[in-house]
């Protein structure tokens, strides 16, 4: 691949995403690494390594090493991060691009040098760090430049941010550690409560996107769920309603349109009433839950519009945000409120 000076990342807790100017988006894969533990050597990164994830033999572990919204591990998130950057920029000495990175809303100081410093250490000419949710409304194509309130709800794996922003600078906002991988969480425990039947990770999430919902579905659709009996101990399959799927995914649910609510409450009046006229705009991954838009609708009682292309909104915006960046530095408050 030949290299390129401008490029946007989405670090996620589920997956990276890388997005080249003039290019779009030329990375998406699972935030996973494959490590040989005798030797601490990485074998496999991306979706190779998922693929591994609950299979591996002793030797050899498949992590996640940003969970929950956070960097659980520090030194393989730079590893993957080297990794991902010099597989889409190519690896010189000479060029150096410009790197914007998105992380997790919830990453400390500490986890931010350090993503800085892998990007830097990648190859990157200038590093910027930039929050999510700014970069979210960015990639969905909502102008944040204007005085305008808009609303957006970012659904990750790790976490949701929703946020109102004003003249490119976050107003009100919330980060909970509740997104895809509490869906998953919440589908498994249904599982072992209702049906006594132990499922794990990727067999959870593949029955929340094909019969998740979030909503009543006008037709109920059916699917078969594989897993270990927890009484026998023997394999065994089930037939599950997405009926079971919206009360297994009840409480997650229900904290996510919670927190929506509440932003909403904290909201300045101006911007709560342009927000009613212009709706509420979803990203990410978990956008695409079925019905998510009405759930969120109902609770608001604000239209809920899903992005084109949900799960890209964050590596776009990112992106993007670097043709602005020398508008932007100029202008110390949106200097201060949207980067890091
Ligand atoms: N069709 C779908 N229906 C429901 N959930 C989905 C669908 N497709 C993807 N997801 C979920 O979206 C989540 C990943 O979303 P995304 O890639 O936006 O997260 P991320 O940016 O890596 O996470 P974070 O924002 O927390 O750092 C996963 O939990 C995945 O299971």
């Amino acid at each position: 691949m030949g290299f390129t000076d401008e490029v946007g990342i989405d670090l996620g807790t589920a997956n990276v995403l890388v997005y080249i100017k003039g290019k779009g988006v030329v990375l998406n894969e699972p935030s996973v690494v494959a490590i040989n533990r005798d030797t601490n050597e990485i074998l496999a990164v991306g979706e190779e390594a998922r693929q591994m994830l609950g299979r591996t033999p002793s030797n050899i572990i498949a992590v996640r090493p940003l969970r929950d919204g956070v960097i659980s591990d520090y030194d393989v998130t730079e590893r993957m991060l080297k990794y991902f950057i010099r597989k889409t920029c190519g690896n010189s000495r000479f060029f150096k691009p410009r790197i914007m990175v998105c992380v997790p809303s919830g990453v400390t100081e500490v986890e931010k040098r350090a993503v800085r410093e892998a990007a830097t250490q990648a190859g990157g000419k200038a590093v910027f760090l930039m929050e999510e949710p700014v970069a979210a409304a960015i990639g969905a194509g909502l102008d944040i430049s204007k005085p305008d309130g808009v609303m957006i709800i970012d659904i990750g794996g790790g976490t949701t941010d929703v946020a109102v922003i004003s003249l490119g600078g976050i107003v009100t906002s919330t980060s909970v550690k509740v997104a895809g991988d509490k869906f998953d969480e919440a589908i498994i425990k249904y599982m072992r409560k209702e049906h006594k039947l132990y499922i794990g990770e990727r067999t959870a999430e593949e029955m929340k996107i094909t019969i998740g919902t979030a909503y009543p579905r006008e037709e109920m659709v059916v699917k078969e769920c594989r897993g270990r009996d927890l009484v026998t101990g023997l394999p065994k399959s089930i037939e599950i309603t997405s009926k079971e799927m919206m009360e297994a995914l009840d409480e997650p649910l229900q904290v996510i349109c919670e927190v929506a609510h509440g932003v909403l409450e904290r909201t300045p009046p101006e911007l709560s009433a342009d927000i009613s006229n212009s709706g509420i705009v979803i990203t990410g991954g978990g956008a695409l839950l079925h019905g998510i838009d009405k759930r969120i609708e109902e609770r608001t009682g604000i239209t809920v519009r899903i992005a084109e292309d949900p799960k890209s909104c964050v590596a776009i915006g990112t992106g993007k945000a670097l043709n602005s960046i020398d508008a932007i530095e100029n202008n110390q408050m949106n200097k201060r409120r949207s980067y890091i």
